[in-house]
């Protein structure tokens, strides 16, 4: 730990056990309680959606209006205040932008002034700090929602007397969404957009946020080091290389860790009997389970399951082609997942084909993350990216062995049995071809069928396998402290 606690200003949009869509939200739990369980003197902020958990808990400590120019009306919002264990989470309360059905989207449709909402949430975070005396070191902010934050710190804070001092971090869990949009929903940006447009336009009239954080953080870091690497790559950057190239000496990949306090087989509380590596006889029993509410036969074959936002990221498009020849063979597969209609349909589809065979829940529902997680023998991850993954690192804890793409973070997580038997973890494909998945599909069914002690001994190793949140700490705690050794003139 450094000699001072550092301040940290935790943004995100989305925070497990109060707003979650996907893996941000676990990551913008997890790591500032682990923050803070190191010392460090960490502060989670977001915004307070209509549909945000432990709503009544909130207590109301500010009302605060944004002033605006440039003929916009001023917003007046308020600031409530939870605590996660002992993170204060402060909320911004805005009706307008936030009282809504979703977070981001209703159906396919992203809310068309999710640019407008989330740089007034950039700029109510500035005005909450100072309301709050408290002032950050760092600005740690999260994918596209929170980039403009280390723009406005370098643009609109520079001297400011509460914020010349803070520095910005940015963290990359998905690049491949930036946050573009029309320039007419940056009014709250109040001309500042217009100085440095060329900077983060994006195409005629359009602003990528994602870029002016890339842009102007003091540090940046994706969410493994085979990630970090692949954004250096015209292939693996979601078109953004030539951004990230010019911040190579800033940018850094850190493992995201897992939170066993959550995904621990041991102590699950959601599962019908625990179980762990010393005494796997819980595992058959959440077998059965997952068979039972899943409305599959109990039979003794290897399940393989699958827990996912339905997007092209995840695989769909190489696994349902695969899927069509590997439901062939004795195996039941379970998919759990919200999202893409065409996936849906696909999905139920391929359920009426093969009834006995194919299970897809079409839902979002922690209980059935966990149950698959315990109950499934192999999970599967054939992502087209996967910047860190968490599933993978929950399939582990639980000897329910990954299947995965060898990208991003599962590269990092995941170690293959045909590379190295004895220290294997898993199954890993590289070429995003539907015949590669099926081709290591069918390694697995084999190992499982033909070589069940080598199975087991895999599946004992898997689950000693620890990815613990404590190792991240010390990473960011270094970037924390790079950043704030970061030269105040530098990247303006
Ligand atoms: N239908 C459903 N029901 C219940 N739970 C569901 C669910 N669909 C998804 N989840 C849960 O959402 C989380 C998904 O996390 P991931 O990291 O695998 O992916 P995601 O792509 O959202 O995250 C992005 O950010 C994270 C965090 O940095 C990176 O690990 C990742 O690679 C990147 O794409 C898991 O906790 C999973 O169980």
């Amino acid at each position: 730990m450094t000699a001072h606690p550092v301040k940290i200003l935790f943004v995100a949009s989305e925070v497990e056990s109060l707003a979650k869509t996907g893996g941000l939200a676990d990551v913008a739990k997890a790591l500032p309680l682990a923050l803070k369980e190191h010392g460090q003197d960490v502060r989670i902020i977001m915004p307070f959606y209509k549909t945000i958990n432990r709503h009544d808990e909130a207590e109301k400590i500010l009302d605060l209006s944004l002033q605006t120019s440039h003929g916009c009306q001023d917003i007046d919002y308020a600031v409530f205040k939870l605590m996660l264990e002992d993170v204060p989470v402060y909320l911004i309360q805005q009706n307008d932008y936030f009282e809504r059905d979703q977070l981001y989207s209703e159906g396919e449709f992203a809310y068309d002034d999710n640019g407008e909402r989330f740089t007034f949430f950039s700029r109510a975070v500035f005005q909450v700090a100072e309301a709050l005396e408290f002032k950050p070191d760092i600005f740690h902010c999260n994918d596209w929602h929170t980039a403009l934050i280390p723009y406005l710190l370098k643009q609109k804070f520079a001297h400011h007397p509460f914020f010349c001092n803070s520095k910005s971090v940015l963290t990359i869990h998905n690049a491949a969404f930036q946050g573009i949009f029309e320039k007419h929903q940056f009014q709250l940006l109040e001309g500042l957009a217009d100085g440095l447009v060329d900077q983060i336009l994006d195409g005629y009239n359009c602003i990528n946020l994602l870029k002016a954080g890339i842009r102007f953080a003091d540090k940046i870091n994706a969410v493994s080091p085979n990630y970090a690497q692949e954004l250096l790559t015209r292939l693996g950057s979601h078109g953004l290389c030539d951004y990230f190239e010019q911040r190579r000496g800033d940018l850094v990949g850190i493992l995201n860790g897992c939170e066993y306090s959550d995904w621990d087989p041991a102590t699950d509380k959601y599962i019908p009997t625990n179980y762990s590596a010393a005494d796997m006889s819980g595992k058959a029993v959440c077998r059965q389970e997952l068979q039972v509410e899943t409305d599959l036969a109990q039979l003794n074959v290897p399940i393989f399951g699958m827990v996912c936002r339905l997007t092209e990221q995840k695989g769909f498009y190489l696994l349902l082609p695969a899927l069509q020849q590997f439901l062939r063979h004795n195996v039941q597969v379970v998919i759990v997942g919200t999202g893409d209609s065409g996936i849906v349909a696909e999905l139920e589809s391929m359920q009426k084909q093969w009834p006995d065979k194919l299970r897809f829940i079409h839902a979002y529902s922690n209980e059935m993350a966990h149950l698959v997680e315990a109950g499934a023998d192999f999970f599967l991850m054939p992502s087209l990216f996967e910047p860190c993954g968490l599933n993978q690192m929950y399939s582990l804890a639980y000897g329910t062995l990954p299947i995965v793409r060898g990208v991003g973070g599962l590269r990092d997580t995941v170690s293959d049995y045909d590379e190295d038997a004895e220290n294997a973890t898993g199954h890993i494909f590289y070429d995003p071809e539907p015949a590669d998945l099926l081709n290591i599909l069918r390694r697995a069914l084999l190992l499982y069928l033909e070589h069940p002690e080598e199975f087991q001994a895999m599946r004992h190793r898997a689950m000693l396998s620890r990815f613990h949140w404590k190792e991240s700490v010390w990473q960011y705690e270094a970037l924390y402290n790079d950043a704030l050794n970061v030269n105040p003139v530098q990247h303006q």
